[in-house]
Formats: structure tokens, sequence, C-alpha cells
């Protein structure tokens, strides 16, 4: 039986390690009481590997410098991590187990390569590192996502343990019942791939929830669009995924809210650049604007379309249609720094 922490701990040696290693590990029960393994495994399954041995970096083999670890409570899985990777950073927001840590840190004489941050993960700014890891409660595992893939700073991959619903909506593609406005969003910056299914059999105690680890890549390419029309864009897409797009935009509220968004931008005199501010304030025009929804709804075949089978490409084709026919989605009057994570989730 392992524990939520120790099951994670092990996919993630058996991700950036490889098989041999990851035996070697199920065999170890003490940490502390262990002898330094060869790091080494046999099987590349990441394209990474790490090299021990400071100062040297044989050919083939790229040095996994940061780890960060969301959640480490105790630090079962630190310990583990710790093994792997020259600097762990931990980001934990309850004091208590800030403490534990950090007296196991300078029990242990890892204090240098062990930075443990006191806070709540959804609320820093996250530092470089190459290898996210994450054990956190399942009820912030959204914001958690959003904030990686949309943050500033670029990571290789983000190593997840998610409740087995969540992580099947992430890896969901369009036309799956579990296709929502997270995957549309996750996947327009990164790639998901699942990694293992753990029942909640494996855990002691036994929850009441399967979970799934997940695997997550930023794109080396993202397509060039604004995120914040493209979130507002999804919102108002995904409000009822099953919906066609002509039934939703149709919708009295829905003109209504995008009349308002083209009159507030005119108020504030932002830049009318994709012709966002193109309506007079009016009230009158705001059957011009259903006619022009209809119209590009329609002219570029997207009337009888659902966006829950629709692929990013062709959401954001039709972004583009409505931006050039100066629709526009995003609320110019929000602060521009507001919280990515809650833009892309809420
Ligand atoms: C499921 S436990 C992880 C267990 C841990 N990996 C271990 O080895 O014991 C989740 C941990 O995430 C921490 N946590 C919860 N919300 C957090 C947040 N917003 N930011 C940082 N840590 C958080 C909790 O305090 C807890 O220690």
């Amino acid at each position: 039986m392992l524990n939520r922490s120790e099951s994670l701990s092990v996919f993630v040696s058996r991700l950036i390690l490889g098989r041999h290693f990851l035996l070697q590990l199920f065999h170890s029960k003490s940490i502390s009481g262990r002898r330094r393994h060869n790091l080494r495994g046999d099987e590349d399954i990441d394209k990474i590997r790490f090299q021990k041995t400071k100062g040297r970096q044989e050919e083939g083999f790229i040095r996994l410098l940061k780890s960060r670890e969301i959640g480490p409570g105790t630090g079962n899985l630190t310990w583990r991590l710790l093994e792997a990777c020259e600097k762990v950073v931990a980001v934990e927001i309850d004091k208590r187990m800030v403490e534990i840590l950090r007296s196991r840190a300078a029990e242990s004489g890892l204090e240098d390569r062990l930075t443990v941050i006191c806070s709540d993960a959804l609320k820093i700014e996250f530092p470089r590192v190459d290898l996210v890891v994450a054990n956190i409660p399942y009820a912030i595992s959204s914001p958690l996502v959003a904030k990686l893939v949309f943050g500033m700073n670029p990571f290789r991959s983000a190593t997840l343990l998610f409740q087995k619903e969540f992580a099947r909506r992430l890896l969901a593609n369009p036309g799956d019942s579990e296709f929502n406005r997270l995957a549309v969003n996750v996947k327009l910056v990164a790639d998901v791939e699942f990694i293992i299914d753990v029942s909640k059999r494996d855990f002691l105690p036994c929850p009441k929830v399967d979970s799934s680890v997940i695997k997550i890549w930023p794109k080396a390419r993202v397509p060039d669009v604004d995120l914040h029309e493209w979130w507002a864009f999804t919102r108002m897409c995904f409000g009822k995924k099953n919906k066609t797009l002509g039934a939703t935009f149709k919708q009295k509220k829905k003109v209504i809210e995008l009349y308002q968004l083209s009159r507030r931008s005119n108020e504030d005199g932002v830049s009318d650049e994709g012709g966002c501010s193109s309506f007079s304030c009016s009230g009158v025009e705001m059957n011009l604007l259903r006619e022009k929804i209809v119209w590009v709804l329609k002219s570029n075949g997207f009337e009888d379309k659902r966006p829950s089978k629709l692929s990013n490409e062709e959401l954001l084709h039709l972004l583009s249609c409505f931006n050039q026919a100066g629709i526009c989605f995003h609320d110019h009057a929000e602060t521009r720094d507001t919280n990515s994570a809650l833009l892309a989730t809420s």
C-alpha cells in the first residue's frame, strides 16, 4: 500500500529515471537509510537523463537542475525528488508542514538543496524550474493547472496527480463527453499526456475517489492570439457547450453583453485595433450587432456547430472572424493583470 504522495513519487521517479531505478524505489522503504542509487535509468521515457556527477555533462544527458513541488506536506515526495534533482523548491501553505520540512532538511544537511516557500501556490509567482510536481488537494486542480500553463515562467514538464474525472476532462478531445473549456484553454498552450491510473485502493487510508497521473508540457509554438480575448471567447462559447453557436450567440443576454463591451471600449477610449469599438452607443444598434453576429457565424459555417465538437483551430478561426467583423469578447475595463488562473477557469 502506498500513500498518495508515495504513489506519485514512484511515478515521478519512473518518468525521470527509468524502470531500473523505479524498481529500486519500490523495494526501498526507508529513504534516510538507503544507499545512493545510480540515478541513470535504462528507459528514456522523458528524453531527460540526469547525470549526478557535478561539473560533467555527457552527450545526450540533460542536467535536471530544478524541480518544484507544490504541496509537499511532510516531504515524502520531496525527499525522492531530492535524489533526482539538484535543487527542489517546495511551496507549502501550511506553516506546520513548512517547519517539519525545514527541520528535516537541516537534519539531513540538505538546506542548500531544498528551498521551502511558505505560501499559497496559487498566489505567488513561480520561479524558473525544469520539472513541476504536485500532489495538491484536488479542489485547486483547475486554477493550479491554469496558473502553470499560462504563467510567465517556462518549465519543461509538470507531473501531477489529479482526481480521475478531472484528469479525463483535461485529456478529452472535441466530441468527447468530458470535453470542456478547461481542456480547450489548456490545449491552446500545452500538450497533455495520460501516464497511469491510480486506484483509490492503492492508498492508505482509502479515499473516496480514484486518481490519475498526468503529464503536461508547454507547447513549443503557441498560436498568436490575445489570451484575454481567447479566455473571454471560450467562456462565452462553453457556457452551454452542447448548444449550437447560433443558439448561444442569438440569446438576448449574449448580444447585450457584447454590445455593452463595445460601449465600454468606446467610453474608455481603448484603441480600436481589430474594430472592437466600432459600434455607437445607440441602443437601436443592438439589432445591427445581432445581425452581424449571425452573419459571421453563417458565412463561416459555424451557426449549427457545437463548441464541444470544435477543435482549437476551428475556435481560433471563429474568434478571428468575429474580431475582423469588429466583435470582441474581452472586457477592456478589467485590470490587465487579472490572475490568469482565474480568467482561464472562471
Ligand atoms: C495531499 S497533501 C500532499 C502530501 C505531500 N506530498 C506529502 O508528502 O505528504 C496536499 C498538501 O498541499 C498543501 N496545500 C494545499 N493547498 C495548497 C496551496 N494552495 N499552496 C500550497 N500548498 C497547498 C497542503 O497543506 C498539504 O500539505
